[in-house]
This record gives structure tokens, sequence and C-alpha cells, in this order.
């Protein structure tokens, strides 16, 4: 009885979860941006024939910089929620959420390099 209690609140759980992840993808412009990054690159995943090991680089690193920019989005909205108005402290806390946002970017850039680089000089060979 117990465990089925446990499951039903994962499965409410799952849903407010997705709900979620919903309303990033339709009103958050960066979320969407990356959206399309992401299928540009499965698209070019495939049109590469790259490996099983690249593949699970290239979902992490999609994954990972689309999870983080969701979390940035959250911060700015408690940020904005408990002070509307200018102060130093708030525009630290915004600052450094985005530079998270920005290390793990950079991260997905140089994995993106190294995993396309080599079939592009291939390709020109
Ligand atoms: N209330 C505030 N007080 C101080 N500085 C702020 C405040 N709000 C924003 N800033 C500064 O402006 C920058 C941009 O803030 P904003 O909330 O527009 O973030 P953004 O990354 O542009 O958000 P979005 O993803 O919604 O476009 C922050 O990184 C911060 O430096």
């Amino acid at each position: 009885m117990a465990f089925r209690k446990f499951l039903y609140g994962r499965w409410i759980g799952a849903g407010y979860a997705i709900k979620g992840a919903w309303i990033l993808l339709k009103t958050e412009p960066s979320i969407q941006v990356q959206a399309v990054i992401g299928v540009i690159m499965t698209a070019a995943g495939i049109l590469f024939d790259i490996t099983q090991t690249e593949w699970l680089f290239q979902i992490v690193a999609i994954g990972m910089i689309m999870s983080l920019e969701g979390l940035n989005t959250a911060i700015e909205a408690i940020a904005d929620f408990v002070h509307p108005d200018f102060h130093v402290k708030i525009g630290l806390i915004k600052d450094v959420a985005a530079g998270a946002v920005f290390i793990t970017a950079v991260t997905a850039i140089i994995i993106g390099l190294i995993i396309y680089v080599p079939y592009i000089m291939d390709l020109l060979d």
C-alpha cells in the first residue's frame, strides 16, 4: 500500500516536471534556440554516422545545457520574485547563474568540435 502511494507520488511529480519542461520550451527563447541546435546536432549525428560513444557525449552535452538553462531561468524567476527592484546582489546572483550556463555552453562547443572536426576534415580530403 505504502509502495503504491510512493509510486503515485512519483507519477504526480513526473507530471509537474513534464509541465515545467513544456513551460520552458514554450516560453524561454534561450531554451528554444538550444532545442533547435539540439535537433540540428542530432541531424548532423545521423548524417555523419557518429559512433555510439560520440552519441553519448552529444546527448549528455545537449541535456546538460538545456537543463542548466532551465535552472538559470528558475534562479532568475526567484531573484525577480524575492527582489523585483535593482540590487547589486541580485545582479551578482543572475550573473553567476548565467556564468554556469556559459561554462556548459563552452564545454558543449568543445565536445562538438572534438566530434565533428575529424568528420569534416575527412569530407574535405
Ligand atoms: N534586479 C536586478 N538588480 C541588479 N542587476 C540586475 C537585476 N536584474 C537584472 N540585472 C542585471 O542584468 C542582467 C540581465 O538580467 P535579466 O534578468 O534580463 O537576465 P537575462 O539573462 O537577460 O534573462 P532572460 O534569459 O530572461 O533574457 C543580469 O545578469 C544582471 O547583471
